[in-house]
């Protein structure tokens, strides 16, 4: 059974839309979202909420989170380690920041994949992040053979350790860890909670090595993978999962919603 958490640890469901969803979809989605979780009476201060758009959609998240005073955060999926110049395609974190974004994943294994970000890449992206005042959610995880070898606590932790070179105490405090097991990510096949606690533990463990066990006791470290309504309760009553970072069950704002409503769950159950 889970102890309690530290009252710092505020659970945060953060909703990765990936590649799904133009800015007029974006608008009706935080609109039913919004009225799902404000009929449920959500209190935002017990579970925050956050959606992760694709760039061309923030403007208009801005738009009405700001207009309606949306409890709802947000933020990008990416950012470039340059402030700016000649790097077409690319954002900037000062972009992101100037759209009111809270937070940036940074490292997701589709980029680490798809666009060959490696570990370096991952650290400047963080540096990045912090430069323009954005709160990186920064991801992590093991590919199938990986956890078939049983190494997924080495390997985690060893792109942990490339992506905080360089980050210190004061910027770790508020830096939110993701670990999404790549076998997992949008396969429906989702890690068991003691799967998820044991990577959790060992990412806690590394950031009391690294800063503190006082700084590493308030950091909040998600699981991603597979989350839906059915499942995030059982994740969430573990010790070191302190919110989930959701793919494709978050562009179902009634399916999303009920995940941010996991308490709900566990009372009903
Ligand atoms: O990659 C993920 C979130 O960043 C997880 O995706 P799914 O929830 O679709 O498995």
């Amino acid at each position: 059974m889970a102890t309690a958490k530290p009252v710092g640890r505020i659970p945060l469901m953060a909703g990765n839309w990936k590649m799904n969803l133009d800015h007029l979809q974006a608008t009706h989605l935080v609109q039913k979202l919004d009225w799902t979780l404000r009929d449920a009476k959500h209190d935002y201060e017990a579970v925050e909420v956050a959606v992760l758009p694709p760039f061309t959609d923030l403007r208009s998240v801005q738009t009405l989170v700001e207009g309606d005073r949306l409890h709802l955060r947000y933020g990008g999926q990416d950012l470039s380690p340059h402030a700016s110049g000649a790097y077409t395609g690319d954002i900037s974190g000062a972009f992101l920041k100037k759209l009111g974004c809270t937070y940036v994943v940074i490292g997701h294994s589709e980029r680490r994949e798809g666009h060959h970000e490696t570990d370096e890449v991952v650290a400047a992206k963080v540096q990045a992040a912090y430069r323009h005042e954005l709160t990186p959610i920064l991801c992590c995880g093991e590919a199938l053979d990986v956890r078939k070898e049983g190494r997924q606590v080495e390997h985690v932790v060893a792109q942990l350790r490339a992506a905080l070179a360089g980050v210190s105490k004061e910027q770790a405090a508020s830096i939110v860890i993701a670990y999404e097991p790549i076998w997992a990510i949008g396969t429906g096949e989702v890690a068991t909670p003691d799967d998820a606690q044991e990577v959790c533990a060992a990412i806690r463990n590394l950031l009391a090595e690294l800063y503190s066990g006082d700084l590493a006791d308030g950091v909040r470290i998600l699981y991603g993978g597979s989350v839906k309504a059915a499942n995030v309760a059982a994740i969430m009553a573990q010790e070191d999962v302190d919110g989930a970072l959701v793919g494709g069950a978050s562009i179902d704002p009634a399916e999303f919603a009920s995940i941010c409503r996991y308490r709900d769950h566990l009372t009903a159950s």
